[in-house]
């Protein structure tokens, strides 16, 4: 059993009312993304760290940052000092996988491995027991707003049975494109953490879209779990934050 867990894309959120943006889900979002971005792995800028350091102090829910940066090895360390709770590094542009996990988990932080929609997470299987969370790209990365891409559920379906077959601690996240038509197919594949920014922010209340899109998760996966305490009772560093149930 998991916990069916949503994440506010803050890519989505209005960049000049931010911290409003994170309060209008706190209490109702498991925790925030945050979309690091560098003009090189990506064609887009997005969350320096001192960005990450501003909303850590506006906001009671953990940070679950996203690094698409050329050089995650030399910067992931630096967002967790910052106080995400959670640094996910894409397989693609990883150099030292086990120095960089090493260093995000002295600096306290959960970590994550992503992988795009055309990365096997097979080529990563001898590695994966050193992250926290699976990210599988359910769009190109860099932009939000775009269609979810449905060819990737076969990849998710293969991803849960490879993480319940060989008893991993592992978290599989989706990210991209994420709405009330696409999240029952991604919770029945086998998803847990549903990252959404356009389908939250884009909502008249980002709050209950929250909700919505938690409910219809779990309406179609029995596997999945309301969370075992309200997200507004909970902090950063606190055992319970979205553990499985
Ligand atoms: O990593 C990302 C883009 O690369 C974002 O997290 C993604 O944009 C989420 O936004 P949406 O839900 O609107 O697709
Ligand atoms: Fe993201």
């Amino acid at each position: 059993m998991a916990t069916a867990q949503i994440y506010p894309s803050m890519l989505a959120a209005d960049f000049g009312r931010l911290a409003d943006a994170a309060l209008a889900v706190e209490g109702r979002a498991d925790w925030l993304h945050v979309d690091v971005m560098d003009y090189h792995f990506v064609p887009n800028l997005a969350f320096s760290p001192d960005a990450v350091t501003a909303l850590r102090s506006t906001t009671q829910t953990p940070l679950d940052c996203h690094l698409m940066i050329e050089d995650p090895d030399r910067w992931a360390a630096d967002y967790a000092e910052r106080g995400a709770a959670n640094v996910t590094i894409h397989a693609e542009a990883v150099s030292d996988l086990r120095r960089t996990t090493a260093a995000i988990r002295a600096a306290g932080a959960r970590t994550g491995l992503a992988v795009k929609p055309n990365t096997p997470v097979e080529r990563y299987l001898d590695d994966l027991h050193r992250f926290d969370l699976l990210l599988l790209m359910t769009i190109e990365p860099g932009f939000g707003g775009q269609k979810f891409m449905t060819e990737v559920l076969p990849k998710i379906e293969a991803a849960r049975r490879l993480i319940d077959d060989r008893g991993l601690d592992l978290w599989l996240q989706i990210d991209g494109g994420v709405n009330e038509n696409t999240v029952e197919q991604a919770a029945a594949a086998g998803v847990d953490v549903f990252v959404a920014g356009t389908a939250v922010f884009g909502a008249d209340d980002p709050g209950e879209a929250v909700e919505k899109l938690r409910a219809q998760a779990l309406r179609v996966a029995p596997r999945l779990t309301p969370p075992a305490s309200p997200p507004a009772s909970r902090s950063v560093g606190d055992p319970a934050v979205g553990d499985p149930a």
